[in-house]
């Protein structure tokens, strides 16, 4: 299940990779009068991190030479181990950009803060460094000339390399209130930035709504709905990451769980979390949730709406017992030559003392199966021992005892066993379901056919992300019978148990002391003295030395500490049910933006969605500024949102764009060869392009393109990291790009069950430049560009 984040060192490629967040334009020569000064301090902490790292890899390196002399050094070795590699990593990790800036405190002086805390030499006073996500460094994020919060100003230090090359100052002691943005110029200049189709950090510029949001209290359900590019995915990482840094130790035993809609999403991602220095998350999509499982067949969305209702929860439980069969008739066996017969209340009566204990369908399976072969032996017995004068019968307990062996043993006995209680798996009880319309008329009473008919699919369909709750749903109802390896499990124990006892043993009898002197034995300690057998062979057990989140993407039944879902509007309902499960206590995070919603299955109205699953224990916040989106190509999007109808409104756009969106409309025959010059055209520009298309016309349109530029790709792997992609409005959702242009408008209208939705998706991907290309008449809701 998922992508597990695993540890990275630093190398120059991380290095450059964050030196793109930089302006890609030449850093203005700024003569500030404190640049030395700043820089000689910066130059300090950066002697500070290497003195860290090289203690943390000493001690890494001399926790891996250590020597396991046994299971318990062996695991204490690499609890060390993981636990140094993991500082390693974070100190690694907050190479590129230590420092992010200071405030200075009317009371206390200045606060460096940075991507981690770094002591400084007085332990007494301030640390050198402090981490972002410490209470002390909250002022530097939400101070304000209204609400100062004791700070006179605050300083962003932008460094390249370990050089500081450009401070920003704001002085909060005006009292009047400015444009409500945190550290303006620092955050132009981040927005401003040409994408490298991977997602970075934001810890230098995070603003005060997005600051309350990432340090809520964990409690419950958060729910954060914000529109296109204000941030939501940028807040629950940095969340993530906060509450990873304020609950350690139980997050680091439960773990975190992110979730994403895409592949193509989480890739875009996966960097983020590492470049906080936080490595033990588990990233995973929705067709990823189920351990084993890598569920990506497409299916309409009409079928993924029915999947993804409650009802399905009944429809399963009536297709386990759908399962559990009354013959209609009396059923023969032969075994020895001798006919049994079963009657239809045999098995009723089986299937009743099997359902007693209220166990799952495979728990219950054994003592359904006992009951059917207690029946069969008592006829057998009936048979062969009757006799034949009409005496009583003739067979002794010994000899029922036996026949009833036979009688399990029976090939044509287990083989009936299965027919009315089959073992099931749940890919099994789902394949046929799906497979076999008179199953699925049996399971959902009360439904149409029309609405049956979407369940029906052939047996080798691959299995589609709306299938993942319905199979883990389906685990909860049939269990599993583990009888077998427990018993296999408690064999191995008692033969570790006598192999430890038999080893102790010797030990004793092998002592260098002359057994006959009765006092001095009992003087001298054996090793039987200090460690008991049962002890000695818990010992020899495997060490499993599994990060959490490894462990945790291995075993479904795992429950997390916390679960963030990003794109949290386009969960189902039994997606919902899911996650709920995994996370017991209900600490989640869920950013979305109810008018992005493309699938018929996923939400219009937050409190009905979650209601079901967490009752009153979720509360809302939200975010209202576009960080990503120019307000020009804002204003065209906002015009598709009023379309559509929702009622919702668009965010407002933090800055101003540098290029005109524009529209064109062209011959439906030279559509692909006009986008294919576009793209061209832009690719001498800096920054990631992608085109957006409707389904129909993702092949067309790639073909085209990748004639006349290299590295493209479309489809689950788009990456634009690697060139122009061809993509849906549904594989867009949460993604950004430089450039994007629209292809097709009315047919993205038409296609999407929330057509306006894909639209409005489709246009708000753009961080610079925008697009339109329509082989028909512009839609009207595009007039803007016309
Ligand atoms: N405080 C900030 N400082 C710098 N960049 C920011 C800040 N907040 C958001 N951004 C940038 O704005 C862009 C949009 O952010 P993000 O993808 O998190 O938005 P979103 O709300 O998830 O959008 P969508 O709903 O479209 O998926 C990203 O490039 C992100 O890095």
């Amino acid at each position: 299940m998922g992508v597990c984040l695993v540890p990275c060192l630093f190398s120059d490629q991380d290095d450059a990779d964050r030196e793109s967040a930089v302006p890609t334009t030449q850093p203005e020569v700024v003569p500030h009068p404190d640049i030395d000064a700043e820089q000689q301090y910066v130059k300090e902490l950066y002697g500070r991190l290497d003195a860290a790292r090289d203690l943390a890899a000493h001690r890494l390196k001399q926790a891996i030479s250590w020597p396991a002399v046994d299971p318990q050094a062996l695991q204490e070795r690499d609890a060390t181990v993981r636990f140094q590699t993991e500082r390693v990593t974070a100190l690694d990790a907050a190479e590129a950009g230590l420092c992010v800036g200071r405030i200075d405190r009317r009371e206390d002086g200045p606060l460096y803060i940075g991507r981690i805390g770094l002591a400084a030499d007085d332990a007494g006073g301030d640390p050198a460094l402090v981490d972002w996500r410490a209470p002390a460094a909250r002022p530097f994020y939400t101070a304000t000339p209204v609400h100062p919060l004791g700070v006179d100003r605050r300083r962003h230090i932008r460094t390249r390399g370990r050089t500081v090359v450009r401070l920003d100052d704001e002085v909060l002691t005006g009292g009047v209130a400015t444009s409500g943005l945190t550290g303006e110029a620092a955050l132009m200049a981040a927005l401003d930035t040409a994408r490298t189709g991977r997602m970075t950090d934001i810890v230098r510029t995070i603003q005060a709504e997005q600051d309350r949001i990432i340090r809520a209290d964990d409690r419950g359900v958060l729910v954060v709905q914000g529109g296109p590019g204000t941030g939501k995915t940028a807040v629950a990482l940095h969340r993530a990451a906060y509450l990873l840094y304020t609950h350690r130790e139980r997050l680091a035993r439960r773990g975190l769980l992110v979730v994403g809609p895409t592949p193509t999403f989480l890739r875009y991602i996966a960097d983020v979390l590492p470049s906080l220095g936080e490595t033990g998350v588990l990233l995973s999509g929705l067709g990823q949730l189920r351990p084993g499982l890598d569920a990506r067949g497409v299916e309409a969305p009409e079928v993924a709406a029915v999947k993804g209702r409650l009802e399905m929860v009944d429809v399963l439980r009536a297709a386990v017992t759908d399962r559990q069969v009354v013959p209609d008739g009396p059923r023969e066996i032969t075994i020895d030559g001798f006919a049994l017969r079963l009657r239809p209340i045999d098995v009723r009566r089986a299937q009743n003392a099997a359902r007693k204990a209220d166990r799952l369908h495979n728990l219950a399976r054994p003592e359904f199966a006992r009951r059917i072969v207690d029946t069969l032996a008592k006829r057998y017995a009936e048979r062969i021992g009757a006799d034949v004068r009409g005496g009583v019968n003739l067979l002794d307990g010994e000899d029922v005892a036996a026949l009833r062996k036979e009688v399990a043993d029976d090939h044509a006995v287990r083989a009936l066993v299965e027919e009315l209680w089959p073992v099931l798996t749940p890919e099994r009880l789902l394949r046929d379901l799906y497979a076999d319309p008179a199953r699925i008329e049996r399971a959902t009473p009360g439904w149409d056919a029309a609405t049956r008919v979407l369940l029906h699919r052939a047996r080798s369909a691959p299995w589609t992300p709306a299938d993942v709750p319905l199979l883990e749903e389906a685990e909860e109802l049939l269990g599993f019978d583990d009888s077998a390896q427990r018993a296999r499990a408690e064999r191995d124990r008692r033969r570790r148990l006598a192999e430890a006892q038999e080893t102790l043993d010797v030990l004793h009898g092998s002592r260098s002391v002359d057994l006959e002197d009765e006092h001095l034995e009992a003087e001298v300690l054996s090793a039987g003295d200090l460690i008991g057998a049962e002890e000695l062979a818990e010992r020899h057990q495997t060490v499993d030395t599994r990060t959490t989140a490894e462990r945790a993407a291995a075993d479904r039944t795992w429950t997390f500490g916390h679960v963030v879902v990003d794109e949290a509007q386009e969960l189902s309902p039994m997606a919902w049910r899911l996650l709920v499960r995994r996370c017991p206590t209900r600490s989640m995070t869920a950013v979305g933006d109810l008018a992005q919603t493309g699938t018929l299955a996923g939400a219009s109205a937050w409190a009905e969605t979650l209601e079901p699953h967490v009752g009153s224990a979720w509360r809302l916040e939200e975010l209202t500024v576009n960080y990503r989106t120019p307000a020009e190509i804002m204003a065209v999007a906002g015009d598709v949102l009023a379309a559509g109808g929702t009622g919702a409104t668009a965010p407002r756009s933090v800055r101003p764009g540098t290029e005109t969106p524009w529209a064109e409309v062209i011959g439906a025959d030279a559509l692909a060869g006009r986008v294919a010059d576009v793209v061209a055209g832009w690719t001498a520009h800096e920054g990631t392009t992608a085109v957006v298309v409707p389904a129909s016309r993702v092949a067309e349109v790639a073909a085209a393109v990748a004639q006349r530029v290299d590295g493209v790709s479309s489809g689950p792997e788009a990456d634009s990291s690697r060139g122009p992609v061809v993509i849906t409005p549904t594989e867009a959702k949460g993604l950004e790009f430089d450039a994007v242009l629209v292809v097709d408008p009315q047919a993205v209208l038409d296609e999407g069950v929330r057509g306006h939705n894909d639209l409005y998706v489709a246009l708000t991907r753009s961080t610079q430049r925008l697009g339109v290309l329509s082989p028909g008449p512009l839609p009207a809701e595009l007039a803007r560009l016309a």
